[in-house]
């Protein structure tokens, strides 16, 4: 049982998979070819994979397929908002499993990717062997309300807040997203970048208990930060394009995963997707294995996310 991540591992396959006449998107295979299927799912979304997210699999036990989103990573069109949606996504993990010739596959997201990985399994519950969930976010109007509108988070990171609410003349900012949105979808490229940075600063710098530098410049990673402010705030003014606040959590979707084994894995004090989400959840699907970490924010890389995450996977590589 592993405590810590697998070492280092290069890709023995990457290729760009067409999903449509505009979006190719990126699958990298790690680990074992023979090995049992598990897919990531990134954050953001727009956040993109990184190769460090293979090392939370056993290389020995799992094949594990890191798929960047479209207009993420290295999929192209980088940052495309067009024919993006939850449900193209959905779709597009359809074509990767067919085009890799997978039955089942183990789904592993964390924050968007919780979202994703549970609208993917609702939807095609008969593919998905196991569900390991990190940093539950559904994408509910309060969740949205309470990270990007304040107040909440702005009583914890002053600082930050300041930062993120500055780029945003104070006659926009009861509705955040929407400043957001018109400024990371402007033709000029500065004011683009300008709210890409700020945007994905105040993320970075909430997402870890304590601040981590590194992690919070990522933000300065232009590229990365266009992508990611871009197709967050595409999904968030569009409210996820789910049918209904609250979709994920109904009854009747829930019923559809009931029987798959789960695991949720939460940060006690994760600011951006705090632990009610997860609660509501776990009341929802009590089956689902519910594990609170005392000392953890929001990020998987927080010490004890990451162990309980990488011992799900064992679990789940035995089944
Ligand atoms: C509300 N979105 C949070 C999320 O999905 C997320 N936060 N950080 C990430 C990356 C690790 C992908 C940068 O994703």
């Amino acid at each position: 049982m592993a405590t810590k991540l697998y070492p280092p591992l290069k890709p023995y396959k990457s290729e760009l998979l067409p999903v449509s006449d505009l979006h190719k998107i990126s699958v990298k295979q790690f680990g074992n070819a023979q090995g049992q299927p598990v897919l990531f799912v990134h954050g953001g979304p727009g956040g993109g994979c990184d190769a460090r997210d293979a090392q939370r699999f056993d290389p020995a036990q799992y094949r594990a397929i890191l798929v960047d989103q479209r207009g993420s990573g290295d999929s192209l069109p980088h940052a495309e908002l067009t024919d993006n949606t939850t449900w193209h996504l959905v779709d597009d993990f359809e074509k990767v499993r067919e085009h890799l010739g997978i039955e089942k596959w183990h789904v592993f997201g964390g924050s968007w990717g919780s979202t994703l990985s549970l609208a993917y399994a609702q939807k095609h519950p008969e593919c998905v062997r196991s569900l390991t969930l990190r940093g539950i976010f559904t994408l509910r109007r309060a969740e949205l309300d309470y990270f990007y509108n304040g107040p909440g988070t702005n009583f914890i990171f002053p600082e930050y807040w300041d930062e993120y609410i500055a780029v945003i003349p104070e006659a926009e900012r009861g509705d955040m997203i929407a400043a957001y949105y018109k400024r990371l979808t402007s033709d000029d490229a500065a004011v683009r970048a300008e709210a890409g940075r700020a945007w994905s600063r105040w993320e970075m710098a909430t997402s870890r208990l304590h601040v981590n530098k590194d992690y919070l410049d990522r933000a300065d990673d232009a590229e990365f930060a266009d992508a990611f402010a871009r197709i967050e705030a595409h999904y968030f003014v569009n409210a996820g394009f789910f049918e209904r606040d609250g979709y994920l959590l109904e009854r009747a979707q829930i019923d559809r995963i009931r029987h798959i084994p789960c695991v949720i894995v939460q940060g006690a004090y994760d600011m951006v997707c705090p632990p009610k989400t997860a609660w509501d959840l776990h009341k929802a699907w009590p089956e689902a294995k519910y594990i609170v970490v005392p000392a953890a924010g929001h990020s998987a890389m927080e010490e004890g996310t990451e162990r309980a995450l990488i011992e799900a996977a064992d679990e789940f590589a035995k089944l």
